[in-house]
């Protein structure tokens, strides 16, 4: 296969990424234009029949509060629902017309905004929920917006994403387009050079800020040091990918390097945020560092070191504060004045006129005190949407660094890799890829069959080593592409892992690691008994258990509710030696909260769920691609599948096997039918004889 242009690759993302948003519109307007409210409310996708007050914060923007007020509702408590902090939300009168999948107003046209006001909704973004309420942050209401009296609120698609993404990977063509040169980072990304390395002096050692790094880590900080153009580190499961990338930023900071650091999502970022706002006692100067990002999206201990907290405590922010309170005075008046003390004619458009003008003012003021900010930083935190923000604008970078990046579409990367000189990524390309609608993601999800194969060579190497080639989807991502690109040499390996038991360890390192991954040496005799409260036991303390049901007739069900999942399976067999597995850990004085469940099946899930939560509701039960990136000390896995066909559908993904193995701390129960299992692929086929061999094998 020839090598593609760079401008064809380019092309290509932009297409990728507009099929994505396509996929994501096409199934949320699906799911919200045919549903009726009432089945949206019954399935936490909307709240109705909520009154509001308002309040102006956040950097001001007009906040929300919603409750259930006693005329409609017999509980304040808000029923179970889907409104997460940092989600959109669109809020409307009650009983108004038209889908909940209408876009936001951000990174819409004009034509859609007014739109939107025909229609008397207006999207916002969820800053707090707790059992009795929720608080929503609107950026930019329009003027005259009154608050409804009955308020129905309704999850939406976000397009902003997608728009974003498109205008960074367009910036990066008009570049090549206006033949432009290219620095040498985007030569490197783009297949026109190879990465080159600065090599250390062996006379002078890197002084390590942190001398508790392993020998693997502290390799893996030097080369993303010494590399000029962009490095890899690959951190297996539980390796200590944080703790490396807090010392590269502590080392780039040491140098008076100027680091962008951002993750796909706002967990990654503010674990390195928690991390780095420690001063650490062998580089005890506070670090200038600012989090871009909408407050509500960050975890809330770290609020105070959001633009928005610094901003508001600058020299110049008390004359910004006070124009808050004036707008916030004269939108309260007009807004939340009812009756007599309703507002009206050409004094309420006198006013209106006057908060146009504060906040034409409040807005000029606060991007400068936002610039001097970020100048002051010398570590920037953001989501890699985030760093497209407005804020970072005229913003650039000596080292962009990416967590979690093999989790990261290579369009979301493109954001913030236009701002930097040079690029570091972390992360695993051997556990799960970012989550897609485009690709047949979505059915695999679901439990349909995927086209996929489960090798780990096309988990590693998706495309041809040495040649720019056309991404076939989203999910190659920016890391392993690079990685087949450019090769193994641009990449180190954390090796040691400080997650579970060695015999836990075996089989994922023997068999996806090289036999390279190890357990430290304080994690590797784990096991249950350690736990205060549980007693020695020899079943309990064996590291990996097998419930084996071949042979047992437990076999696994469709999904029958012919919904959206209906191609799922369950298993009510397993599911039954799930639960009493979990009342012999439990009798065994295991808490509960030490306990995780997971299946590749969401069908399986909410089995499983229904049987175990009313007695157990503190264990948790998920899926196993949300469970990404989460440990406990007991995992118990249900794999589900149990046919003559030897059907085994999604599971065979390699990647999703890895993350599911992976999890626990100190016992790892896997619930299956090996003969079934084992015919799925060679992987399959390997770890169940694997686990008849290793494992404390059990009939069920
Ligand atoms: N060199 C080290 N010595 C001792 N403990 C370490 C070392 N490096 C990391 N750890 C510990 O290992 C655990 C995992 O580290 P960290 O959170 O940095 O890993 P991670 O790779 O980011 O995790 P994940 O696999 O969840 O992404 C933490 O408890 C951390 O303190």
């Amino acid at each position: 296969m020839a090598a593609a242009p760079p401008e064809e690759f380019l092309k290509r993302l932009i297409e990728l990424t507009k099929a994505e948003q396509a996929a994501e519109e096409k199934e949320s307007s699906l799911l919200f234009t045919n549903a009726p409210v009432s089945l949206l409310e019954r399935s936490g996708l909307a709240l109705g029949n909520l009154s509001g007050q308002t309040s102006i914060g956040l950097g001001g923007r007009l906040l929300v509060e919603l409750t259930r007020p006693a005329a409609y509702h017999s509980s304040p408590d808000f029923p179970p629902h889907d409104f997460r902090p940092g989600d959109l939300a669109r809020l409307r009168p009650q009983g108004a017309s038209g889908g909940g999948a209408r876009k936001a107003a951000k990174g819409s046209s004009k034509e859609e905004k007014g739109k939107q006001k025909d229609d008397e909704g207006l999207d916002a973004v969820v800053y707090r929920t707790t059992a009795n309420k929720i608080v929503l942050a609107v950026d930019e209401p329009s003027d005259d917006f009154v608050l409804p009296e009955r308020i129905q609120i309704i999850k939406v698609a976000n397009p902003t994403t997608f728009v974003r993404q498109c205008f960074f990977l367009n910036r990066a063509l008009r570049k090549l387009e206006a033949a432009e040169p290219l620095s040498p980072l985007l030569s490197v990304l783009l297949g026109q050079q190879k990465p080159t390395v600065s090599q250390r002096s062996p006379d002078e050692p890197l002084d390590f800020i942190n001398e508790n790094l392993n020998a693997s880590q502290k390799k893996a900080i030097d080369f993303a040091l010494s590399s000029n153009e962009v490095a890899l580190i690959w951190g297996p499961p539980g390796t200590g990918k944080t703790e490396t990338l807090v010392e590269i930023i502590r080392q780039c900071v040491r140098a008076d390097k100027r680091v962008l650091v951002c993750g796909a999502s706002n967990l990654p970022v503010d674990n390195i945020l928690a991390r780095l706002s420690v001063p650490h006692p062998n580089f005890s100067q506070p670090i200038p560092l600012t989090r871009v990002g909408h407050p509500a999206r960050v975890l809330s201990g770290l609020t105070r070191h959001t633009l928005d907290a610094q901003s508001s405590s600058t020299d110049s922010s008390a004359l910004v504060e006070d124009i808050k309170k004036e707008i916030e005075e004269l939108e309260n008046t007009l807004r939340n004045g009812s009756g007599k003390n309703r507002i009206r004619g050409s004094e309420r458009k006198k006013m209106w006129e006057e908060v146009r003008e504060l906040r034409k003012e409040f807005r000029k003021r606060q991007g400068g005190i936002v610039s001097e900010v970020v100048s002051k930083a010398k570590v920037v935190l953001a989501t890699t949407h985030g760093a497209g923000g407005r804020s970072l604008d005229r913003f650039e970078f000596d080292v962009v660094i990416i967590d979690e990046a093999a989790q990261a579409t290579e369009p979301a990367c493109w954001i913030p890799i236009l701002k930097g000189k040079k690029l570091i990524l972390a992360g695993d390309h051997l556990q799960l890829p970012p989550t897609l609608k485009s690709s047949d993601r979505l059915t695999k999800s679901l439990g349909g069959k995927s086209s996929k194969t489960a090798s780990k060579e096309d988990a590693a190497h998706p495309s041809q080593p040495g040649k720019l080639t056309l991404s076939p989807d989203l999910e190659v991502t920016l890391f392993s592409r690079l990685l087949a690109l450019h090769g193994p040499s641009i990449r180190r390996m954390l090796k040691v892992q400080y997650r579970f038991n060695e015999k836990i360890n075996s089989f994922p390192s023997g068999m996806l690691y090289d036999g390279e991954l190890v357990p430290d040496d304080s994690v590797k005799d784990r096991k249950l008994s350690d736990l205060e409260g549980v007693e020695a036991d020899e079943d309990l303390d064996e590291p990996v258990v097998f419930f084996d049901t071949a042979g047992q007739a437990m076999y696994e069900r469709a999904a029958e509710d012919g919904s959206f999942g209906s191609e799922s399976k369950s298993n009510e067999n397993e599911a039954d030696v799930v639960h009493k597995y979990v009342q012999t850990l439990v009798n065994a004085d295991v808490p509960p909260t030490s306990i995780s469940i997971i299946s590749p099946y969401n069908s399986q899930v909410l089995l499983l769920a229904s049987l175990i939560h009313p007695q157990y509701p503190e264990i948790e039960i998920g899926s196993v691609d949300s469970n990404q990136g989460r440990e406990n000390d007991v995992v118990i896995v249900s794999l589900v599948r149990s046919n003559a066909e030897g059907e085994v559908g999604f599971l065979r993904e390699l990647r999703r096997l890895n993350v599911s193995m992976t999890r626990p701390r100190r016992h790892l129960v896997v619930v299956g039918d090996s003969e079934t299992v084992s015919k799925g692929s060679d992987f399959l086929k390997k770890w169940m004889e694997w686990l008849e061999e290793e494992a404390l094998v059990k009939v069920p």
